[in-house]
């Protein structure tokens, strides 16, 4: 039986930025000779400057100063980018055990370095009373021992936690930590636009309370609610008006005309390098396979390599690298993890696999020797060509979950996915150069403009399926924001 040995791997600290796509066609040309390995790239890696706007800048002087802070904006508008900026901050303040990183999902976590909300909380899916989750959460001894001495919790893409769940947090915080301050005292950094992907609620559980604002504890929990308003991802006038009035649900017959004339083109059709968005997972996976086995090649299949605490393993399956991954000459495929920002070879870059190399065919081992247990086919390494025109061997990479700077467990698996099709809520929060997206099947509100505000220009956008009854904000979103905001 193979024997997997837990082994050290230094992980790099990368600048998480988030994934951004790029379409250019592969074109197929003499091989040339690879660059560089994955770990010659991981040195280069750098945070890149931002100018904050005053907006930003609002945002982290009031966590410089102790304050709460909930910060909401459209799509693009820099959230994403400003809690990494925060994080750093409330580090250099309160030293890296006391800052809890977390998100709502598992892709968004991943793009902070931090652990899922729940994770973190120690009360498993947090559907049973909150006595029962405190009771959970006393017996865990990692769990309390993190409530106890935490001194900031960082939470992203807020808009997919339930009213509930939040109100249930609060209480624990106030329990474990006594006194009668809201939160036990915990500097909160709350990100999030309830314009996007709403939680998901289980069928037979109709909640009075949905959305997280509507928690008892919401408005008692910041000290300061704001909106970020300049909109970086997308700088042509007509689209960003476009997916303002998308955002709240309403455009007019101008605006709709636009969308229709992006409907079905078909010179989008024919190109091969477009994103495909999904609202349903099976059309991701049907169209991805689809592909695959259109291409007639031989399939090279990758299993991931588990190892730490067992409770946490459940949360590596979460938004990172896959649990298999068939790949073939010719797949399409998207980088998952960071290898080097400044080359541009970051979580989402584009690319296609050109070939595959056994470790030993240079003569030396230089991957990392676990390719033999994690490759079904005999330590086959992928070769990718990206968009952007380097060609990279992508040998396997770690993915570390981290507690108070503490490794507790670890997936290793090549850092690709297919990429011929994503789901609407795997993109959220991604760039994309060029997009179609099928939106026969969307549903619920948010997701069309989640899928659409994804592109940075309207040429690289086409729609399937697209109607206006499918632009849709929710009454009590709409409700919070002219409360708050306007
Ligand atoms: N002040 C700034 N100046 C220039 N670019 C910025 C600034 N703030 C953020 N950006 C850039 O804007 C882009 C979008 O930022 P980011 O992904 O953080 O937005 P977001 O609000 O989190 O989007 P989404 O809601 O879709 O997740 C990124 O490329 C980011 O680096």
């Amino acid at each position: 039986m193979k024997q997997f040995f837990f082994k050290f791997v230094a992980t790099f600290r990368c600048y998480s930025t988030k994934p951004t796509y790029h379409s250019t066609k592969w074109k197929a040309g003499s091989k040339k000779k690879l660059k560089s390995r994955n770990e010659e790239f991981t040195a280069t890696t750098k945070r890149p400057r931002i100018k904050w706007t005053d907006e930003q800048l609002q945002v982290l002087d009031a966590v410089s100063t102790g304050k709460s802070v909930f910060v909401t904006g459209s799509a693009g508008t820099g959230k994403t980018a400003l809690m990494l900026e925060v994080i750093r901050r409330l580090r250099k303040m309160y030293g890296k055990s006391k800052v809890a990183v977390t998100a709502s999902t598992g892709t968004a976590s991943c793009a902070l370095h931090g652990l899922t909300l729940h994770c973190f909380a120690g009360t498993g899916i947090g559907d049973k009373d909150v006595e029962t989750l405190l009771l959970r959460v006393l017996s865990n001894r990692w769990a309390f021992h993190k409530w106890e001495k935490v001194e900031a919790l960082v939470i992203d893409e807020c808009s997919m936690i339930h009213a509930d769940y939040f109100d249930k947090l609060e209480r624990i915080a106030r329990s474990i930590r006594g006194g009668s301050k809201v939160w036990g005292g915990i500097q909160l950094v709350v990100g999030g636009d309830f314009f996007q992907l709403p939680p998901i609620l289980p069928k037979q559980q109709l909640m009075e309370k949905e959305f997280v604002f509507e928690a008892d504890c919401w408005n008692a929990s910041f000290d300061l609610q704001i909106e970020l308003k300049t909109i970086f991802r997308q700088s042509e006038t007509l689209l960003v008006k476009l997916l303002q009035g998308i955002r709240r649900g309403e455009i007019d017959n101008d605006e709709l005309k636009i969308l229709e004339q992006r409907c079905n083109s078909t010179a989008a059709k024919e190109d091969t390098s477009a994103v495909q968005l999904f609202p349903r997972i099976e059309d991701v996976e049907r169209v991805n396979q689809q592909h695959l086995l259109s291409l007639d090649e031989d399939i090279v299949t990758y299993t991931a390599l588990d190892s730490g605490e067992k409770r946490l393993k459940s949360n590596l399956k979460l938004g990172i690298a896959p649990d298999q991954l068939d790949l073939c000459l010719g797949a399409r495929v998207i980088l998952c993890k960071n290898l080097d920002v400044k080359h541009k070879l970051v979580n989402g870059a584009t690319g296609t696999i050109i070939d595959f190399r056994c470790d030993s065919d240079n003569g030396k081992k230089s991957i990392d020797p676990d390719i033999d247990f994690i490759c079904e086919s005999g330590s086959l390494i992928p070769v990718v060509k990206f968009d952007s025109g380097q060609e990279l061997e992508i040998g396997p990479q770690t993915w570390s979950l981290m507690d108070a700077g503490k490794i507790v467990a670890q997936r290793k698996q090549i850092p690709l996915m297919l990429a011929w099709a994503l789901s609407i809520h795997k993109s959220q929060g991604m760039t994309i150069d060029r997009l179609r997206t099928d939106l026969r099947r969307a549903f619920g509100y948010g997701m069309v403009y989640v899928a659409l505000s994804r592109v940075k220009t309207l040429d690289g956008l086409d729609l399937i399926g697209f109607s206006k009854s499918k632009i849709k904000a929710h009454p009590k979103v709409l409700q919070f924001y002219k409360e708050h905001f306007l």
